[in-house]
């Protein structure tokens, strides 16, 4: 995907406000380039500049600020350029200068980021049967038994090679016994659906809040043929989503799985499982306990470095 930097020149008292209205343009972050900060770089302990780097040798603003932000070209955002210009300017009815406005459109060729990584990419065993291989790659299989994932994550999380991910895929291998119906919540690269799916699971539906992950997940769909029948749609975690599924599976941060406990609970059938991973240490007892408090059963506790996954399942009788 080719993506375009916009960019405005203003001052460093409107660096906030210009980027919050970046953001609420769909910009997923934004850079700073403040004459302010350069002029804190002051000497120190280092040396007479403070900095192990001589300040004078880093290329700088000597006044102002620019902001700058990336936007996906299927936005369009050329087209809304005149109308962020204009909500800069009229930052002066809040009392901030926003400087001389100045905003500049440039093309970004993306190609250049989405591969740089793949050198360091290759095929993963991330499970005793499974093996998550590049799309690049050539690759067999090196006993009959051994299940192969094909995957070009792009720019969407989920190489397989994550502690998160992996503690969800043997999460989904202790519980799985092949048929169940699975709901995937943050599918990212879809790297959880397909492989729930090698291991023979029946309805999957993935679901994802980023509509690069989506997209990114139907392209390794495609890379996988056993796979083809799995949906994915763009959703907040499950609202809206009204089913009774074996599975819920979600490798999410700690705060957004808090939400989704209530939710896993109404689309789980008795006796489902709600596989959670993406869990930090220090959140662990927050998330456990808000599952119990649902009415979950905690079942195993999954741990990899300083990642936590759990299984919990739905009781049987739920008074
Ligand atoms: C840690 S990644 C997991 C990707 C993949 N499932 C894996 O296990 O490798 C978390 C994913 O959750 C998605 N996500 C974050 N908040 C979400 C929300 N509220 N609803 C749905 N997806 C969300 C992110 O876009 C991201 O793709």
């Amino acid at each position: 995907m080719d993506w375009t930097e916009l960019s405005i020149i203003t001052t460093s008292e409107a660096v906030e406000a210009v980027s919050n209205i970046l953001m609420d343009h769909g910009a997923a972050g934004v850079s700073i380039e403040d004459a302010k900060d350069f002029e804190k770089l002051k000497p120190g302990r280092y040396g007479d500049h403070g900095e192990i780097v001589d300040p004078k040798d880093l290329t700088h603003i000597s006044q102002g600020a620019i902001v700058s932000a990336y936007y996906p070209n299927n936005q369009q955002i050329d087209q809304q350029a005149n109308q962020i210009a204009a909500k800069v300017r009229g930052l002066t009815a809040f009392g901030l200068n926003p400087g001389p406005v100045e905003v500049n459109l440039t093309p970004v060729v993306n190609q250049d980021w989405q591969t740089a990584w793949e050198k360091y990419y290759h095929p993963v065993s991330v499970s005793r049967f499974m093996t998550i291989v590049p799309s690049w790659e050539d690759y067999q299989p090196k006993v009959p038994e051994e299940k192969i994932l094909r995957l070009d994550p792009g720019m969407a999380f989920g190489t397989g090679t994550h502690p998160t991910t992996r503690l969800s895929l043997q999460a989904l291998e202790i519980v799985m016994q092949g048929g169940e119906s699975i709901l995937d919540v943050g599918t990212g690269s879809g790297v959880l659906s397909i492989a729930a799916k090698l291991m023979g699971a029946g309805e999957i539906n993935a679901f994802d809040v980023d509509e690069i992950a989506v997209r990114s997940a139907e392209k390794n769909i495609k890379l996988n043929p056993a796979a083809k029948d799995i949906h994915v749609a763009a959703n907040d975690l499950l609202k809206g989503i009204h089913q009774q599924v074996d599975i819920v599976v979600a490798n999410i941060l700690a705060e957004i799985i808090i939400p989704l406990v209530p939710q896993a609970w109404d689309n789980l059938k008795p006796n489902g499982y709600f596989l959670t991973s993406g869990i930090i240490k220090d959140k662990f007892e927050t998330v456990r306990d808000a599952m119990a408090d649902q009415g979950f059963e905690i079942i195993e506790t999954l741990k990899m470095k300083d990642w936590y996954g759990i299984i919990a399942q739905k009781p049987k009788d739920e008074d």
